[in-house]
């Protein structure tokens, strides 16, 4: 019989995630029946999203919600062989028993040469948030210009290179000078921190002074609502994500959006990424290919041992990574 390590939701987050908020369980898995996997988890992914969601779809002791690279170790489903690699949504475990119709089998054409945590990054669920966000819900057209905040982290940083492929000049801030640093290394044409800038007013017209045809919103709140006044006529905003409000116990006031909205006619849309999933094998595998021809390039922050999972959420939501948070177990 295997047991299972998983992480349980302990207390409900008040404000900023702390370690004590969560516990450490063990589960005993059953012997498999026909048509059962059983599965370890190989990379397990910290994405903001579980800090929202924890509060609107879970309760205290459920195993944390998220996503997982994992490898079959045993197989009475004749569809799913031994040794193959599935993407899941299982939560923060170790192992865990499947039926097979929850998983996506990575692709078989997956190169030797990539790690496969990168179906939890750049080629899985955050780049094509990217992919959906900037080509369908932006509707990004060549020869435009392309904002994005968050731009050194998982979805950041492929919409600022998808930009760049798309033939658009692309202006990204992040929360550090060696982000600022690696945006530029990566083809932004104008970077800066968000956090050292005295007036971001001035650095968001100076770094284009025609002001912006997109704006890939990741983080909301103030920024959000100084950007907006620096869309052009007939600019669009990808409502992707609010990463500067999730953890405030009370709600920011404003934006007050409606004059930029209306003189500026401009489009502001949510989306949420499994929305597009009836197109998911279109994005994986133009975003593949385009790791493959070295034009979209990625970076891990790798946190080793399922057991650091709290702090690398934590660290995640405190700007540490670089690029996709990732745990190895
Ligand atoms: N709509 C959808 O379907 C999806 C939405 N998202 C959203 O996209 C955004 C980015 O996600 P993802 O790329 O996975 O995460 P990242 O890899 O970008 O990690 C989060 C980053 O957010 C930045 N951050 C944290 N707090 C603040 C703050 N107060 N103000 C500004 N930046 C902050 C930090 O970078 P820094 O050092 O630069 O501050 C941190 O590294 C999130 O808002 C997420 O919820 C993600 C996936 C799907
Ligand atoms: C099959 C993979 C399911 C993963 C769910 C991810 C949903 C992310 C939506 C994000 C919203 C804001 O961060």
């Amino acid at each position: 019989m295997v047991t299972a390590k998983v992480w349980v939701l302990k207390k409900h987050f008040e404000g900023f995630p702390q370690t004590s908020d969560f516990e450490m369980k063990q589960e005993a898995l059953a012997n498999l029946k026909d048509g059962e996997l059983l599965l370890e988890s190989v990379f397990l992914s910290v994405d903001p999203y579980m800090r929202p969601y924890s509060k609107r779809d879970m309760k205290e002791g459920d195993v944390m919600i998220g996503t997982q690279v994992a490898r079959i170790v045993e197989s009475k489903n004749p569809a799913f062989a031994v040794g193959a690699f599935v993407v899941a949504n299982r939560g923060w475990r170790t192992h865990f028993i499947s039926d097979g119709k929850d998983l996506n089998l990575l692709p078989a054409s997956w190169p030797e040469s990539l790690p496969k945590s990168l179906a939890l990054g750049t080629v899985g669920m955050p780049g094509l948030t990217a992919y959906f966000g900037l080509f369908e819900v932006c509707k990004m057209k060549p020869g435009e210009t392309v904002l994005v905040n968050a731009a050194a982290g998982a979805v950041g940083s492929v919409v600022g290179q998808l930009a760049k492929i798309g033939g658009c000049k692309v202006v990204g801030c992040a929360g550090s000078d060696s982000k600022v640093a690696y945006l530029k290394k990566i083809g932004f044409d104008e970077a800066f921190n968000y956090k050292t800038v005295t007036c971001l007013d001035e650095t968001l017209r100076k770094a284009s002074p025609d002001g912006y045809d997109c704006f890939f919103d990741n983080v909301g709140g103030e920024f959000a609502s100084i950007a907006i006044n620096h869309m052009k006529k007939y600019g669009r905003i990808a409502v992707c994500g609010a990463i500067s409000q999730y953890n405030d116990t009370v709600p920011q006031k404003g934006p007050y959006i409606q004059f930029p909205m209306i003189f500026n006619e401009l489009s502001m849309k949510g989306f949420i990424v499994t929305s597009w999933y009836n197109r998911r094998e279109e994005g994986v595998k133009a975003l593949l290919k385009w790791v493959l021809e070295g034009k979209l390039k990625y970076h891990e922050q790798v946190t080793e041992r399922f057991e650091n999972m709290p702090a690398a959420f934590i660290g995640m939501l405190k700007g540490e990574n670089l690029g996709k948070a990732i745990i190895k177990v």
